[in-house]
């Protein structure tokens, strides 16, 4: 599961674990998003800060793990590359799905190298309140369509929630709270 994480929230959390239970998965692995293009001309906060925050929210499910390989890539973060080199890493007889909201499903068409990215893996798009989920029609398309439970969150209101002085708490796991605060995240945006 691909995602800017800034910061990862219950949202992300709850569609990951039943999309896990879903489809039987052996592991999801989390991958923040090295520099997200897509969010360019908006503030990101540091690789490292997402990274942690992702490890911190995953440490306590034994089926997540978190992959440094689009933080590590440098140049902007394309799936297609990160689907590469998954394969690379997992080997030819690994099964590979990408999850996604349905917000980003929506937009997939306009992703680096769309036509090839269904060769890659299987994609599984997520609902999400607000976003129409729908197949895109990439060609070779395979897409399955899954209904998680609806949580009404996302990282922008988490982010102007903290710069406003609102809470998160719930929102977002309890360390991801105490991680906001320690670093000061999101209070000058
Ligand atoms: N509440 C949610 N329910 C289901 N899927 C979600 C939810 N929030 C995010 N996702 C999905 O998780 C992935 C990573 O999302 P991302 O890190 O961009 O979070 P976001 O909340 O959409 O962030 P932002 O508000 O900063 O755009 C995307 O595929 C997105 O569609
Ligand atoms: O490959 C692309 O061109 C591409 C364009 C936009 C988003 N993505 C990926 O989609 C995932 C969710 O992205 P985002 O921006 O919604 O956090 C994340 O893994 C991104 O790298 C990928």
């Amino acid at each position: 599961m691909g995602g800017t994480f800034d910061p990862i929230h219950h949202g992300h959390l709850v569609a990951a674990s039943e999309v896990a239970h879903l489809f039987a998965l052996d592991e999801v692995i989390f991958v923040p998003t090295g520099q997200p293009w897509m969010k360019e001309g908006r503030k990101t906060s540091p690789a490292e800060d997402r990274y942690l925050m992702t490890v911190i929210a995953t440490a306590s499910n034994p089926r997540f793990s978190v992959s440094r390989v689009d933080i590590d890539r440098p140049g902007k973060t394309y799936t297609i590359d990160t689907l590469r080199e998954m394969r690379e890493i997992h080997g030819p007889d690994a099964e590979l799905f990408f999850i996604t909201g349905a917000d980003a499903l929506g937009e997939i068409l306009s992703w680096r190298d769309a036509d090839e990215l269904f060769n890659l893996a299987h994609f599984i798009g997520c609902t999400r309140p607000g976003h129409n989920l729908a197949d895109p029609g990439l060609p070779g398309g395979g897409v399955s369509l899954v209904e998680v439970p609806a949580l009404a969150i996302s990282s922008t209101e988490c982010r102007e929630r903290v710069r406003a002085g609102e809470p998160v708490w719930y929102l977002v796991p309890d360390g991801i709270v105490q991680y906001i605060n320690k670093r000061g995240l999101y209070r000058g945006d």
